[in-house]
């Protein structure tokens, strides 16, 4: 039986663009986006977040090893994101389908106007029958500003679209329940939501262009299917991969989607970093919030006391009184005002119940 995956992320990694050389492989590209034009002509939503930039910048410019690899990075991939997205431009207009590049850093996701500006640009792109073509902005996000690799942006972008799908092609079929080139090694194809430890099979070996590994792969991928989203783990480089993981005919490895969380939820589950400060709850707000099937908000008579100095709009983390994180939420006014409402009674609530998610809800 087909799945009926109507909006879908395909996340296209190094290894299935490039070849052995590390140059760009003109005929995977083209085979990739032969597959997504037909789904396209099935009615479907597809997203391509495609890694290939730095490659495609060494097939055109050669750079000095005395340079800083940051440099070298940010050149390259400057120069070939520019014939990426020509390649993938010319490769649609061939199927009569046009393409968009966005380019987007780790920052984006943490702020909440940036997060909504790029979503609607997402919606009115593919209401458009555009097809987004996402890639990380790697002139400036360097170093610490960078997403572990291009996995973690896809992760991000189906879980800000809601897709029903996110497929990750690699350079291999699928997760082994060992080192995939090992005799004997087993594909896993199926990942149920209460998997939680990868380190015993996965290790950190990474492909030869690629960033974060398979570890890091494993925990994206299990991260979005507690969110609702089904994920595929297959291989880019076999024929057809994209329709024949739909009629379920190929090896591949499916994280099951567990319920489906909130859209505004989703947001904040990915948010947790970008936290500015803390707020001490006591036992009673815990209880109030914790309490399943209640929608409640922390109101500052349940706040015992402040960390740190946040705003009105700034992510802050909920702690209970032997200080272990509970969740976080969107304080809806600034540490001063908290400051100055702490521990009275009928006063607006610091986090509203659409702006709070809690640990619990995931897990
Ligand atoms: N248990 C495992 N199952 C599958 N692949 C694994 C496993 N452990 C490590 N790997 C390695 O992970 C690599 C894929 O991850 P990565 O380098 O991030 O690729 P990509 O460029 O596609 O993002 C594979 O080439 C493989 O060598
Ligand atoms: N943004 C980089 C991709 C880096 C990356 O994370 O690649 P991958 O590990 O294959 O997902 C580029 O376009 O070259």
């Amino acid at each position: 039986m087909a799945l009926s995956y109507q909006r879908i992320i395909v996340k296209i990694g190094s290894n299935v663009l490039t070849q052995e050389d590390g140059l760009p492989d003109g005929g995977r590209i083209q085979h990739l986006v032969d597959q997504i034009a037909s789904l396209k002509k099935e009615g479907k939503e597809v997203i391509v977040v495609s890694s290939g930039a730095v490659a495609a910048g060494r097939s055109l410019v050669s750079v000095s090893d005395k340079a800083d690899a940051v440099s070298n990075r940010q050149l390259l991939a400057a120069v070939g994101q520019v014939k990426l997205l020509a390649t993938y431009a010319e490769l649609f207009r061939a199927h009569e389908l046009v393409c968009a590049q966005v380019l987007v850093t780790k920052e984006d996701f943490r702020d909440r106007q940036h997060y909504l500006h790029m979503q609607n640009c997402f919606r009115a792109l593919l209401q458009n029958n555009i097809i987004p073509v996402v890639n990380e902005n790697d002139v400036i996000s360097v170093t610490e500003l960078m997403f572990t690799d291009n996995d973690e942006l896809a992760g991000l972008v189906a879980s800000m679209l809601d897709a029903d799908a996110l497929l990750i092609l690699s350079n291999v079929d699928g997760i082994f329940d060992g080192d995939p080139k090992a005799p004997g090694a087993q594909l896993i194809p199926v990942i149920e939501p209460t998997t939680t430890s990868f380190s015993g099979f996965v290790t950190t070996q990474r492909s030869q262009f690629g960033r974060g590994g398979m570890i890091t792969k494993c925990h994206m991928a299990h991260k979005v299917a507690q969110l609702g989203i089904a994920v595929h783990i297959a291989n880019g480089k076999t024929q057809n991969i994209l329709p024949r993981i739909l009629s379920e005919e190929v090896v591949n490895t499916k994280f099951i989607p567990n319920k489906t969380a909130s859209r505004k939820k989703k947001w904040l589950a990915h948010a947790e970093t970008a936290a500015k400060g803390a707020v001490q709850i006591n036992a009673g707000a815990k209880v109030a919030l914790t309490t399943p099937g209640k929608a409640t908000s922390l109101l500052p008579v349940g706040v015992l006391g402040i960390i740190g100095t946040f705003e009105k709009g700034d992510i802050i983390r909920l702690l209970d009184e032997g200080s272990k994180p509970i969740g976080i939420g969107i304080a809806e006014y600034g540490s001063d005002k908290a400051l100055e409402r702490l521990g009275l009674q009928n006063q607006k609530p610091l986090v509203h119940y659409d702006y709070l998610f809690l640990n619990s809800e995931i897990s």
